[in-house]
């Protein structure tokens, strides 16, 4: 991978979607101002820039490791795979996934390392990884799900107040000791001549991020949001040392619908840009997988307002706990599972079903 500085900047003629930027250290040191700015971007689009947040360094050294990782044989790395049933831990092969209902397959291969695993190193609770993986455990893959489970923790208590819900509802739900599909993930997408819009190959499609949160980093541009009242994808502009975060479906159920799991995709980057392998990096923060997704009515009048406004309560009572919401959501992706259109449809979150008005 090329250092960052040997990179084309993103082009400043191709139109973007502003983010709010949050400083994580205000944030931590609980800044009302700070705490506003993060309420108005979760809860109107969903996403937003996070600076400060004290990880470069470990995010440097996790694409290192995902560069190693990717360079090893594809037999090798097919040892590791996270097969089709629904587990997303492993690696993942490029066209494993559809990025649409007609089935067209995704361009990016990536390894999800699970946070249990590395949390119980030189133990596994789930699975085992390549060597290249196991070698970075100590001074790389901890350090950094350490820090990105803090920064995510700090997210989440942020919210659970503004939301008015019991000291440390949001936290239980997100417990370090139990089971869950919490992950880090480091993602490469080959370099592509760019193409005519009309056949655009998409790297990765539609959709909206599976758990709760989403710390997310990247040089190149090719993420793209579909915002609010639009119908066009607007890029989200890289900007070094910013981390992009996002809200995932899992709270957007646990608060009705109040904070916003927004649409995105990722497609090549732009311009002179796409001539590059474009490498991102996210931690994911899921729930425990017994935990049932439901709206936390009954825990907060904030909540229990929400769900009482929406046209649709009953997407807040999916009735399925996280590890079935992640399970299904996998599974139908797969190309190997795809039977026709309905199994993207089976593979959908919350996407198309606005929560709130
Ligand atoms: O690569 C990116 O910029 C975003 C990746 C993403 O949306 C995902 O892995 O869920
Ligand atoms: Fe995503």
């Amino acid at each position: 991978m090329p250092g960052i500085t040997a990179l084309p900047p993103f082009p400043t003629d191709v139109p973007t979607h502003p983010l709010l930027i949050v400083d994580y250290q205000l944030l931590v040191q609980n800044d009302e101002d700070e705490v506003n700015k993060l309420w108005k971007a979760a809860t109107e689009l969903g996403f937003w820039y996070l600076k400060n947040h004290g990880v470069d360094v470990e995010v440097a050294h996790m694409f290192d490791m995902g560069a190693e990782t990717m360079a090893l044989p594809l037999e090798e790395k097919m040892k590791f795979e996270q097969g089709d049933d629904g587990m997303s831990h492993g690696y993942k092969a490029a066209g494993a996934n559809a990025t649409d209902a007609s089935g067209v397959k995704d361009t990016v291969e990536f390894i999800n390392i699970s946070q249990d695993d590395v949390l119980a190193y030189p133990e596994f609770v789930h699975r085992t990884y390549p060597y290249t993986v196991n070698a970075r455990m100590q001074n790389t893959i901890i350090p950094f799900v350490t820090k990105s489970v803090a920064v995510n923790e700090t997210i989440l208590s942020v919210f659970n107040e503004k939301l008015g819900l019991p000291k440390g509802a949001l936290a239980q739900l997100h417990r370090l000791d139990v089971p869950s599909n919490s992950e880090a993930r480091c993602i490469k997408n080959p370099p592509k001549p760019e193409q005519p819009a009309a056949d655009l190959k998409v790297a990765i499609g539609a959709h909206t991020d599976f758990g709760s949160l989403s710390f997310l980093h990247n040089r190149l541009g090719g993420l793209q949001v579909l915002p609010p009242g639009y119908t066009e994808w607007h890029y989200v502009k890289p900007i070094p040392g910013h981390a992009i975060c996002n809200i995932g479906d899992s709270l957007a159920i646990f608060s009705g619908g109040v904070l916003r799991s927004n649409l995105h995709r990722v497609v090549p980057p732009p311009r002179e840009q796409s001539k590059f392998e474009r490498w991102s990096l996210v931690f994911f923060t899921r729930p425990g997988s017994s935990i049932e997704l439901r709206a936390l009515a009954d825990q907060s009048p904030v909540i229990a307002n929400a769900v009482a406004k929406s046209d649709n309560p009953e997407s807040f009572d999916p009735k399925s706990t996280a590890g079935e919401w992640f399970a299904r959501r996998i599974k139908n992706q797969r190309v190997k599972n795809r039977t026709g259109p309905e199994t993207w449809a089976a593979s959908r979150g919350t996407e198309h079903a606005p929560l709130v008005k």
